[in-house]
């Protein structure tokens, strides 16, 4: 089993360090091999997901990433930045099912933004499409405009679009999750306004057809982002396109103390998977060693149990997590008074020494 590690930019590089400490204490006997991307492989090789990186990612049963970008290449053109990256990854693998769970544990409920007694047991889960939709349609570009409300001004444009049978495999996978959950999946849309997105109704109606046992709701955006910091817990599965699920899964990070505690895991049909923290590179932090690195190291736990079936060491890895958050240790994200703020190798050495002590008790 070969695992492809892409530590990529910014806090990138110290939360992933961090994951792999704990992968090695768990002696799983992995193969692991390290590559460069983003704005480091730009920096190196003149390009952010170099052939090289993506063999090495097609290759591999897994890929543990950590994130890309920078401020400094945001003058970049487009095909250069490194953003790029990970969405060619994405195209690349064929990842167009991201699982975000947004889970509060109990030590952290002070930490959410929102009152404990709206975050208390919360557990949600995001299924979010990530290969089409508006991040990926073409035509795109810039132009003058030859009518509008500015004839001849410059202007810019983007497609969104969804085919159906790239609607009826995401809607597939957020009914069968639920099955394994609560059994209710709500899809979320904007099918006012968008046809793009009357047509996921419609598909994704069509789907829940096939599973009678699971109860189908459909909200529209605007107000999925309000239930989510009103009343989280009626969520059960979230299903969405990708621009609606990239921006919902950062609110719902919140709701569980911090975007720093939000895994995430990108599968394809033939359940390889990248695995990533859902933030991003964290420029206005990065190298100051205050990274909390448990999204990434629960991010490797989603890989132990989705694409290397090792659930018993994923399981000792969440369990290790919960301990350390129950000792106190906090990373400046979910510090509250009353805990012990550490840095982003402290908390790393706290999951390491947790999972060695459970496995010298046997
Ligand atoms: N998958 C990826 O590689 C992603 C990359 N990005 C890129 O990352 C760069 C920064 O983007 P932002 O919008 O600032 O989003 P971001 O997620 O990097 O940061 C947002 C805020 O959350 C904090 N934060 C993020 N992760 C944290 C962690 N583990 N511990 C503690 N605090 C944490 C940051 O300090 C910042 O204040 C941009 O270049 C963006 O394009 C953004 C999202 C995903
Ligand atoms: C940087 C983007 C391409 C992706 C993003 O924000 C995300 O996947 O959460
Ligand atoms: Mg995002």
């Amino acid at each position: 089993m070969k695992i492809a590690v892409l530590p990529g930019d910014g806090i990138g590089t110290e939360i992933v360090a961090e994951a792999i400490r704990v992968l090695n204490v768990l002696d799983l006997n992995f193969e692991m091999e390290t590559a460069l991307v983003g704005g480091a492989a730009y920096e190196a090789h003149g390009h952010p997901l170099p052939e090289a990186t993506l063999k090495l990612a097609k290759e591999a049963d897994a890929v543990l990433f950590g994130a890309v970008g920078d401020w400094k290449y945001d003058k970049l053109e487009r095909q250069f930045r490194p953003e790029q990256a990970i969405l060619g990854l994405r195209k690349n693998l064929g990842l167009f099912a991201n699982f975000r769970p947004a889970i509060c544990y109990e030590q952290l409920v002070g930490a959410s933004s929102l009152k404990p007694e709206l975050v208390a047991g919360l557990d949600i889960l995001i299924v979010r499409e990530l290969t089409g939709d508006i991040y990926f349609g073409q035509p795109r570009g810039r132009r003058t405009a030859v009518d509008g409300h500015f004839p001849g001004a410059e202007e810019a444009f983007d497609t969104m679009r969804y085919s159906r049978p790239e609607i009826e495999r995401i809607a597939h996978v957020a009914f069968q999750a639920a099955r394994k959950r609560d059994k209710r999946v709500t899809s979320v849309d904007k099918a006012n306004v968008l046809e793009t997105f009357q047509f996921w109704k419609d598909v994704v109606t069509e789907v829940g057809k096939e599973y009678p046992d699971v109860a189908l709701d459909h909200m529209y955006v605007d107000n999925a982002a309000m239930q989510l910091v009103k009343a989280p817990k009626k969520f059960d599965v979230i299903v969405t396109g990708n621009m609606f699920g990239d921006i919902l899964s950062d609110a719902a990070a919140m709701l569980t103390g911090s975007i720093g505690m939000l895994p995430s895991a990108s599968l394809n049909a033939s359940n390889q998977g990248l695995y990533e923290p859902s933030h991003g590179s964290a420029p206005d932090i990065a190298g100051k060693g205050i990274a909390n690195p448990l999204a990434t190291i629960l991010s490797a736990a989603m890989m132990l149990r989705f694409s290397l079936n090792q659930t018993e060491a994923a399981d000792r890895i969440e369990s290790a997590v919960k301990q350390v958050l129950a000792s106190g240790l906090r990373t400046s994200d979910i510090w509250s008074a009353g805990t012990t703020k550490v840095s982003t190798i402290e908390m790393g050495d706290a999951v390491v020494a947790a999972i060695t002590k459970t496995t010298t008790k046997g």
